[in-house]
């Protein structure tokens, strides 16, 4: 088969948050008639296995150029390893980090961080997320894992929480969330370095970390401890959150952190009764922030009572209900983030997980 026709027409597909076609960027590894099915393999470099419903759109021409009768695609994720933007030593096994962080409390940051981890899980990675937010450890609860604890049997490392398939720690775990809250930078920054360093993670695709809210010292201190490849700023579309988003964005261009976008929570809100859509705190705000800044803004999430019971009764809505429109929002976000990670970085060696005895 001349295999030429599909290459160029493979080369001329390229999701929206792709910065490139599979063909140039290197992710074709076969391609073949077998019988009557054209057989497609891919390797993604990022998690992205969503993107198979996009490419299914390409069977019928792709049937026509070779004479197939079917398309048989495979798609096999193999996260690369991306530079970190600071001095910070890389964490054995974890290949990439993402910072989530909101210059005000209460926006929604963890409720982003832990949706966006299910969502990245969902989209074929390994997934593991830090709460290191020490004024409202608040991720146990999120994974209704509130009652479990990390296990230690070196008495030096520790097993992280397993819930709905990701590894989780928390500051939470750990200590009295009373004390937590009152702790200055130093001691804050330390208790964040010695978890992340003292969790056996085993080999993570992508670690989230969800940072205290606000862009103080505690948090600075914290974004250049922790070996970060991007992060994430979350915010609502009120003027004063809009303000705190940008002196996130700041602060993290301050440290060499590049931001990979912006997430606008709670943007709207949908009646449930007639499906008529009201922007209650304003309009457009993630949006304007993230042009004049220079980030994307990386997807909008309304304001919407189940996204608040389900993180109460434990199961985030990208588990709970996984079909919605909601969820969708959510794998929008993790595919973007992720595709934008890996086309915006660099790629070096991963170091595996290796425990030692
Ligand atoms: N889009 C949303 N729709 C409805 N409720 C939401 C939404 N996003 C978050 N919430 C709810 O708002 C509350 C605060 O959310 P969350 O704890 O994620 O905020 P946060 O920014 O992490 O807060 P903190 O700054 O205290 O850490 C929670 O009860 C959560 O369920």
């Amino acid at each position: 088969m001349n295999n030429e026709p599909i290459k160029a027409r493979l080369a001329r597909f390229r999701p929206l948050h792709w910065a490139q076609d599979p063909v140039s960027a290197g992710f074709l590894r076969e391609l073949k008639l077998n019988r009557d099915a054209l057989e497609i393999s891919l390797v993604l470099p990022f998690a992205d296995s969503a993107i198979e419903d996009s490419l299914k759109t390409l069977d019928l021409e792709l049937c026509q150029l070779s004479g197939a009768r079917a398309v048989h695609w495979q798609i096999r994720i193999d996260v690369a390893t991306l530079a970190r933007a600071n001095e910070a030593q890389g964490v054995a096994g974890v290949r990439n980090i993402i910072a989530v962080s909101s210059g005000k409390g209460g926006v929604g940051k963890s409720t982003t961080a832990v949706n966006l981890a299910l969502a990245l899980r969902r989209l074929g990675a390994r997934v593991g997320i830090l709460d290191a937010d020490v004024y409202g450890p608040s991720i146990p609860l999120m994974l209704g894992a509130s009652e479990a604890r990390p296990e230690s049997d070196d008495g030096q490392t520790m097993s992280p929480v397993e819930a709905h398939g990701i590894k989780a720690n928390s500051i939470g775990f750990l200590v009295g969330a009373d004390d937590a809250a009152i702790w200055r930078g130093p001691m804050a920054s330390k208790a964040l370095s010695q978890i992340l360093r003292e969790t056996r993670w085993g080999d993570l695709d992508y670690l989230v970390v969800d940072l205290p809210p606000g862009t103080g010292d505690i948090q600075l201190t914290m974004a250049q401890q922790v070996p970060t490849t991007g992060a994430l700023v979350v915010t609502t579309p009120q003027n004063v959150a809009l303000a705190d988003a940008v002196k996130g964005i700041s602060m993290f261009r301050k440290v060499g952190i590049p931001v990979l976008g912006v997430i606008e929570n709670m943007s709207y809100h949908q009646c449930s009764a007639c499906g008529h859509q009201e922007a209650l705190f304003g309009e457009g705000g993630g949006l304007r922030v993230a042009t004049e800044h220079q980030v994307p803004l990386l997807g909008q999430l309304p304001l919407d009572v189940n996204i608040c019971r389900h993180m109460d009764s434990g199961t985030p809505t990208v588990d709970a209900l996984p079909e919605g429109h909601i969820a969708k929002a959510y794998l929008d976000i993790a595919a973007r983030v992720a595709a934008g990670l890996y086309f915006t970085g660099k790629t070096i060696p991963t170091s595996l997980y290796t425990r030692l005895v």
